[in-house]
């Protein structure tokens, strides 16, 4: 597996094709979920293909269901919050480990900053509900730690039959649209950032970090 801390995904080249972000919110076909909205709304926002492919992904879906969209588009300085809330909760429950260790672990539930993948607009957290919204069962919540879910937020957990099918069919429509899975964090797709050039080997990003 590899992490977000790993080098190799801070050393895929930075490009930006320009495409401008869209607000989900104005795309009636999009459910967007506002637990985690911002006064300013960016949670909503996602590059233009990058919603064109959510869109293929959610037609892939069985009748009946669609994505529940949590959050895309989220600015540095929010990233930064994140990273430095978890890791330093990380060294709380184990003040053993020393601040690489830290760092490596802290980046199986938040991207480093240097190479957030949300702070591109390209990469969303989404789950699945039905055409009335009702979220189904994924085997934890939508931003279960690993700390709090014992490791059963990670994709590939042993977790019931229910929850491992509705994971399988998110993972199979998204895939067949181009993004890519982190592998610790079942809700979390990337397109077009550094995670996603190094997974798909392509020779640079498309989307570089936007401050919106
Ligand atoms: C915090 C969680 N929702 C998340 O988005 N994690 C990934 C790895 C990120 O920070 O990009
Ligand atoms: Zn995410």
């Amino acid at each position: 597996m590899i992490l977000l801390s790993d080098r190799r995904v801070a050393a895929v080249p930075l490009r930006d094709n320009g495409e401008p972000l869209v607000d989900l919110r104005e795309v009636s076909e999009l459910r967007v979920d506002p637990r985690l909205a911002d006064p300013d709304g960016a949670y909503a926002h996602l590059r233009e293909n990058a919603v064109d492919r959510l869109l293929a992904a959610q037609r892939a879906l069985p009748a009946g269901l669609r994505l529940l969209i949590v959050e895309g588009y989220r600015p540095l300085g929010l990233q930064k919050t994140y990273f430095d809330g978890y890791r330093d909760e990380l060294r709380r429950s184990h003040p053993d480990w020393d601040p690489a260790r830290l760092h490596v672990e802290a980046s199986k539930y938040v991207s480093p900053p240097e190479v957030a993948p949300h702070s591109t607009g390209g990469t969303v957290d989404l789950t699945l509900c039905t055409a009335e919204g009702t979220e189904l069962d994924m085997g934890t919540l939508v931003n279960d730690s690993p700390l709090a879910s014992a490791d059963a937020c990670f994709t590939g957990a042993p977790v019931p039959a229910a929850a491992r099918a509705n994971r399988d069919l998110l993972g199979a429509v998204l895939s067949a649209a181009g993004f890519v899975n982190y592998p610790t964090e079942w809700w979390h797709w990337s397109f077009g950032d550094r995670y996603w050039a190094l997974t798909t080997r392509a020779p640079a990003t498309r989307y570089g970090p936007v401050d919106r």
